[in-house]
């Protein structure tokens, strides 16, 4: 059989393989052990003995994102290169919002409720204030 990949066919690299955060979660043992950083995910098994920052770091991480970590140590170009040899795949953008919760909006939420559902139609300071007026007690 033909393998386009084999003879370098433009085109013919294999698509973007995406997971969701359920299924890196799982990669946490000794047998598979997967990080996630910033959006990519990389397996790391056969990796742990070899980090010179030590396996137990890894470990902690696995199945999890490590992208803080990661960035914290300020990792080398050659780490980066390391990195990007074990990438398996990224994270699928569904699961994206579920490593950092969404922050909430303080201006909006510290807002009196009268004003919250005016903002969207408020204009001017000459509206703000005409609005404020009629609100206040
Ligand atoms: C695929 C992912 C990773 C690769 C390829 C990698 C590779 C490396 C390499 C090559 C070094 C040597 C210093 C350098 O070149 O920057 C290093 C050091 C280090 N790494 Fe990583 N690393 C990875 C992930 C992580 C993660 C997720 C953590 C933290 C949880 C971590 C923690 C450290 C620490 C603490 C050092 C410093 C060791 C020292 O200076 O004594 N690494 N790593």
């Amino acid at each position: 059989p033909i393998d386009p990949a084999a003879n370098g066919v433009a085109g013919a690299q294999e698509a973007v393989k995406y997971y969701r955060l359920s299924e890196i979660e799982e990669q946490n043992t000794f047998k598979s052990t997967w990080i996630i950083i910033n959006n990519n995910v990389y397996d790391v098994t056969k990796f742990l003995e070899e980090h010179p920052g030590g396996e137990e770091v890894l470990r902690e991480q696995a199945g999890g994102d490590a992208t803080e970590s990661f960035e914290d140590v300020g990792h080398s170009t050659d780490a980066r290169e390391m990195a990007a040899d074990m990438k398996i795949g990224e994270l699928h953008p569904v699961s994206w919002r579920k490593l950092e919760p969404l922050s909430p909006r303080p201006h909006l939420t510290s807002l009196p409720p009268t004003l919250k559902w005016r903002l969207p139609v408020l204009h001017s300071a000459t509206t703000l204030w005409s609005i404020m007026s009629v609100s206040a007690p």
